[in-house]
């Protein structure tokens, strides 16, 4: 999988570089273009904002800058899929994640958080699939901290990332549920003892047992999510709970 990250704070971007995912990079697993966004800005202040039209406050990002980048760095064939950050967009979820896993090639565009002008998204959608993106319901100042967390969490579902490929298959939200607790050595720890289940070895116990604390877990923290589960997936145990 190829990924460009086009963006006014390159740096911001170079913890991709690091542990996991710079490790798939040296693997040749995925290859990472960072570009900066100036160097499609020729005015002798290379700017790439200016103050909104009808008014308001903060900038917005300039189209011509903008559409100098993605001509340059989104191939005509094959088409990569575009990725815009932003608070305004549709919320990102592991579904998308396993989505955005299987494209060849992704480019990630970081705007201000007041926004890009909506020219370059439509004039892009003309040509290639765009996606506008949120993370969560809460305003950062640019979209590079959610290009951080959506390339992490594409990137660790592709095959040979993860050192242990069943690890993501017991992902929360992987059943639809949160994880549950989890327990390593000593078997006692300031007072605190691992439940005895766990050390049991009687699988069908542990499993049942772990369900049981991920449908508790689902149901105090996120109540919708067990909502939003099919009907079949809840076993007559489960709905006892
Ligand atoms: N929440 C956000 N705030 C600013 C830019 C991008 C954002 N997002 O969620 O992708």
């Amino acid at each position: 999988m190829r990924l460009d990250v086009i963006t006014i704070f390159p740096e911001y971007v170079s913890p991709l570089r690091e542990a996991l995912l710079g490790k798939a990079l040296d693997r040749g697993l995925i290859q990472l273009g960072v570009h900066d966004l100036r160097d499609y800005a020729h005015d002798v202040h290379r700017s790439v904002d200016d103050s909104p039209y009808g008014g308001g406050p903060g900038m917005v990002m300039k189209p011509q800058v903008w559409g100098e980048a993605l001509d340059a760095i989104c191939p005509a064939e094959p088409t990569p899929r575009l990725i815009v950050p932003t608070p305004a967009g549709r919320p990102f979820t592991q579904a998308m994640a396993h989505a955005y896993a299987r494209e060849q090639h992704l480019v990630f565009a970081c705007g201000r958080y007041e926004g890009i002008d909506q020219r370059v998204v439509d004039a892009a959608a003309r040509r290639m699939p765009v996606d506008e993106v949120s993370i969560g319901d809460y305003v950062l100042i640019g979209g590079e901290a959610a290009v951080l967390v959506m390339v992490e969490a594409v990137v660790r579902l592709l095959p040979g990332v993860l050192g242990n490929q069943a690890s993501h298959e017991q992902d929360s939200f992987s059943d639809g549920l949160l994880e549950g607790p989890s327990y390593t050595r000593p078997e006692v720890w300031q007072d605190m003892p691992v439940p005895d289940v766990l050390r049991s070895g009687n699988h069908a116990a542990i499993n049942r047992w772990r369900r049981d604390r991920a449908l508790e877990r689902t149901y105090h923290r996120r109540p919708e999510l067990l909502a939003a589960l099919p009907a079949e997936s809840l076993d007559k145990h489960d709905r006892k709970l």
